[in-house]
């Protein structure tokens, strides 16, 4: 039977000790198939403590022993990091029900002695009043200061054992919290670099309760600003990922950090998000949420679950949810399954989704708080997009991209996706940084291949556009929602001038018949 304030069946309570992956799989499968709403600060712990437990009780080796080590566990039960050739499955820590109990007990103790219910008016749906007051309350038992970006503070163990959250975990520990004093309205809302909350009796009500970025004032208790939201990526233009208790498991699973250093992965940890990443899907709970998808296709790229679907498919499905669900409001669907075809050398496939990814930022102002989105374009940009210039541009195959006019296509559509980004924006977007690579880029292209892109515009009429008779292969690209006074893309002028020269030299030799 449930004793009345531990969230597991005594059933449940026979799984521990937790001693391999598997039993981690049953005992959430367990409490995902009771009807009962799943207890967040549990599953937050349980998970919190087997991802610390094997990923931060290392220490570096000193640069000099670059020796390979067999693990040992020395007294003081620190374990010296090794670069074990092969990690063992039951590399796992135990994990007894009185370590979780204890910690679950804390924090439910935590947050019913700070938060008297009576000052409230005991009201049946949570109030702004009240969640301000809760995240207050985990706000001001956090450590003073601590490097807020570091890996594994995302749980509620982080919190328990060393008082320290990232802005994730603050959000889940307020939402957690909520649950906690009874308050089944208040959820999760997730963009993809911010988390806020929403409540009350339509779930209409929205409130700021972590803090977003470095050197922003947090707005803690606020409302989320419409006119903000309305056109910064922050806010995916009101298309958040609205949580409900499953979708909120699903986010702190997705959160599971398996990473020992910048290179190193606990496989135990990643095997374990993966696995628990599977029964969400086969629940349904991922059915809308295309970060968690994307995150399961990564790990399936890594490590393929025999009789699952290819991880393409799952990159493919969290696009599908994006633009069906979110408005096509989501930048990373695009990014992810861009960054696959580009480690699995896919260039063309990887140019598209980048300016499919461009497609969906096209319509945001940039604001200041859009940082992370910029780094990623920045990063495609200067780094990626270079680099499949260099590496096509070797190969004179036919085939190369370089000769391909759709490849061209996407390239400039890409480039007018962060340009139009731009337009109408306080904060500039481009700038010299990023003319080198992108003049570089597009004159890698054949100039016959620049010959072959025409770029037409949505003032013209599908008519119109028919009727230019565009000999098989070429690439069309349609500006959609032009700027009434652009309605031509130009080329930046010098490849113009270059390519009129081309031309008349190409006319020239054909009728000079050399
Ligand atoms: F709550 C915040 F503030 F943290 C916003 C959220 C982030 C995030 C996430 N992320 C962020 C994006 N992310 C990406 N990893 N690769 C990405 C791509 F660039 F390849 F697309 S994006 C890792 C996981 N994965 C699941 N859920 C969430 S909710």
């Amino acid at each position: 039977g449930m004793a009345p304030d531990a969230s597991l069946s005594d059933d449940e309570k026979k799984f521990f000790p937790l001693k391999t992956v598997a039993n981690v799989i049953t005992l959430f499968e367990s409490i995902l198939k009771r009807t009962t709403e799943p207890d967040l600060a549990l599953l937050s712990i349980i998970v919190g403590c087997i991802e610390n437990t094997l990923t931060c009780n290392y220490q570096i080796l000193g640069g000099s022993k670059s020796t390979v080590l067999p693990t040992a566990v020395d007294e003081t039960s620190e374990k010296v990091l090794t670069i074990a050739p092969i990690r063992r499955e039951d590399d796992f820590p135990e994990i007894e029900w009185s370590t979780v109990e204890a910690l679950y007990i804390k924090f439910r103790a935590v947050i019913k002695s700070s938060v008297d219910l009576t000052h409230y008016g005991c009201p049946e749906f949570a109030t702004r009043e009240l969640i301000k007051r809760v995240s207050d309350v985990i706000w001001n038992t956090l450590t003073r200061s601590y490097y807020k970006d570091r890996a594994h503070l995302q749980s509620l163990y982080s919190y328990l054992t060393g008082n320290k959250l990232d802005c994730f975990g603050v959000a889940l520990a307020v939402v957690a919290g909520c649950q906690v004093l009874g308050y089944d309205d208040v959820h999760l809302a997730l963009s993809e670099d911010h988390a806020w909350v929403i409540f009350g009796p339509e779930a209409k009500e929205t409130a700021e309760v972590t803090w977003h970025g470095k050197g922003n004032e947090d707005k803690r208790g606020q409302p989320v600003d419409p006119g903000i939201q309305a056109r910064s990526w922050l806010y995916v233009s009101g298309n958040p990922v609205i949580c409900s208790r499953f979708t909120e498991v699903a986010s702190l699973v997705s959160s599971i950090n398996p990473s020992i250093t910048a290179t190193i992965d606990s496989l135990e940890v990643a095997s374990l998000q993966q696995s628990l990443l599977w029964v969400l899907y086969d629940t349904g709970h991922l059915t809308r949420y295309p970060m968690a998808l994307g995150n399961l296709a990564d790990l399936e790229e890594l490590n393929p679950t025999p009789g699952r679907c290819p991880c393409g498919q799952l990159f493919s499905q969290a696009i599908e949810v994006a633009r069906r669900c979110y408005g096509n409001s989501h930048v990373y669907p695009y990014t992810y399954q861009g960054g696959y075809f580009y480690r699995n050398r896919m260039y063309k496939e990887a140019l598209e989704s980048w300016a499919n990814a461009a497609d969906a930022i096209r319509s945001y102002n940039y604001s200041r708080e859009d940082e992370e989105i910029y780094k990623e374009f920045l990063e495609i940009a200067n780094e990626l997009i270079p680099f499949v210039m260099k590496v096509e541009g070797s190969g004179h195959s036919a085939r190369s991209i370089l000769k391909d006019s759709e490849c061209f296509a996407h390239l400039l559509r890409f480039y007018d996706g962060i340009c139009q980004w731009e337009e109408g924006s306080c904060t500039p977007v481009l700038h010299i940084g990023w003319a080198k690579p992108l003049v570089n880029t597009i004159s890698k292209f054949d100039s016959q291949v620049r010959r072959h892109v025409v770029i037409s515009c949505s003032e013209m009429t599908e008519g119109e556009i028919s009727a230019m008779k565009l000999p098989v292969g070429k690439a069309e690209f349609h500006r959609e929602d032009l700027d009434a006074n652009a309605n031509q893309v130009v080329l930046p002028w010098s490849l113009e001038k270059e390519q009129k020269e081309k031309d008349e030299r190409l006319v020239d030799n054909e009728v000079g018949g050399k």
